[in-house]
Order: structure tokens, then sequence, then C-alpha cells
């Protein structure tokens, strides 16, 4: 399975209409790879707070339909990372704020197949806990490649967000779910990039799990990223790691290579519930 890891990079002085063309553009030049991912809140801003509101959208509103064409147009699976979601119906969470930090994975043909709302709420009161509802289902997408003789997915990919990250049981809960791989976007700082790059492979290692994780460059509101996307196999090796920059990752994984690892060292027959 190839895959692209685009590390996007912004300040606050890019006009969201802008960074959306760009980024679609962007992913268009991605055409030849299997899976195509993004990072966290690209479009409004990551930790652009302020904005939020006004950039919040539905999932058929102008992102998800740029996104929904650049996939279609490279013939990838994009995972496109997430927007602030404001439902056109109204629907209003637990908390009662009708906002999510929403992750959209489109197939190839630009159809949505996946819609995941982060669960673990970034903020400390603050931020996103202030601002947004929390999201409570785990969803998992179906990886490209050769189906299983009964014509399912021979591997899926579990979906998480930036915070999410710090909490093992939820990649537990995927794991049981039937994950072979989790795709983690994030909009992380360079002031906590070593928790990032360490958590990432503690998951992949923990759970016997590809981790394609696709983190922010430049600073925005205040706040430096820390890049270093990242692509962790389900033995715990880096196969690749971007810098601190906008950059775009592309690496071969070998997915049959989890189920080889699972066999020869099967740590998670040994879980004790
Ligand atoms: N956007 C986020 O979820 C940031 C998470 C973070 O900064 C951390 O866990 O540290």
């Amino acid at each position: 399975m190839r895959v692209a890891v685009l590390q996007i990079g912004y300040g606050d002085d890019e006009l969201m209409a802008d960074r959306l063309t760009r980024v679609a553009d962007l992913v268009r030049a991605q055409a030849g790879h299997d899976l195509v991912v993004l990072p966290e809140l690209w479009a409004p801003g990551g930790f652009s707070y302020r904005d939020w509101a006004d950039r919040a959208q539905p999932v058929d509103g102008p992102i998800g339909t740029a996104m929904s064409a650049a996939a279609r147009d490279a013939g990838v699976l994009l995972h496109a990372g997430s927007i602030v979601e404001r439902p056109a119906s109204g629907e209003v969470g637990s908390d009662g704020h009708g906002l999510w930090n929403t992750s959209l994975v489109y197939a190839a043909d630009g159809g949505l197949v996946a819609a995941y709302r982060k669960i673990h709420r970034f903020g400390f009161g603050a931020g996103e806990p202030k601002l947004m509802d929390a999201g409570e289902d785990v969803v998992l997408v179906d990886l490209p490649g050769d189906p299983l003789p009964d014509g399912s997915a021979a591997f899926r990919a579990a979906l998480s967000t930036c915070y999410d990250l710090r909490f093992p049981e939820l990649y537990r809960r995927q794991l049981d779910a039937g994950a072979t791989a989790f795709i983690v976007p994030a909009a992380w700082p360079a002031a906590r990039v070593r928790h990032w790059t360490l958590l990432a492979h503690a998951r992949a290692i923990e759970n016997q799990c590809v981790v394609i994780a696709c983190n922010t460059a430049g600073t925005h509101a205040g706040t430096e990223m820390g890049g270093h996307s990242q692509v962790i196999s389900a033995t715990g090796e880096a196969l690749a790691m971007a810098g601190t920059s906008e950059e775009v990752l592309s690496v071969e994984v070998d997915m049959a290579a989890v189920t080889t690892w699972r066999e020869k060292f099967p740590v998670l027959q040994d879980r004790r519930l």
C-alpha cells in the first residue's frame, strides 16, 4: 500500500479559501498512491479557536466538497484530516455546543466513506472542551488491497485525532474492532513533539498495528507546530519521519507484515481481560 502523508504548514496570514485550493492541488499531485492523509483542522487552523465558529461547516460544505473532488481526481483513498463540523441539521451534542472536530475519509470515487468525531478534546476546560462536543464512536475504514475470500477487507484502519493518542484504551477498542492500522491526523505543538513520536511508537508496538500519523507544520495562533509526521510499522520501526517544515512523506507500507508479525510474536494472545 503506497501512502502519502501531507504535513501541511501554514500561518495566520493565509486565507482559508487559498489554503483549501493549495491543499486540494497537493492531494491531486499524489495520484499513484493508494492512501493520502492530511492533518487535523488544517483548513480552519488547529489552534485558531477564535475563528472556529466562523469557519465551521457541515460535512458536505466547501471543504468536504473540495476534498471529495480531489480524492476522485487523484483516484486515492483520502483521509482529509478534520474540519470544525457544524451539522446542517442543527444537531447538538451532550455539551450543547453543536460543533465537532470531525475527520472525513473519501473513497477513490469521491464518496464519503467515514466521518469520525474526535473523542478526547484538548484544552483542559478551554479550547476544544469549551467550544466543541465530544465524539462517542469508534470508526474504522477498509484499506485498499486484495480482499479476503469472503469479500471483506483484509486490512482495516481505525480513526483517531491528535490528543486521542494519549489514551491507549481507545486503541485497544479499535484493535478489538479489527484494526490493523491507526490513522492519526494532528495539530501537535513543537513543545511536546517528543510525546508525539513516543506515543505513536507505543500505540504501534502495544497493538501490533501500523501507525500513520500526520502532523502540522508552521506557526499559527501563537503556537509552533511540531511536524515529525511519521509512519510506524507494527514492529515499531519508523518507516518514514518528517522534519519540521511542510513536507510530503511517500512510503510503501507492507500491510501483510502485520499478520506475519502477529503470528511470529503473538503477544496479543496473552492479554488478560
Ligand atoms: N490538537 C490537539 O489535540 C493537541 C494535543 C496536544 O497538544 C497534546 O496532547 O499535547
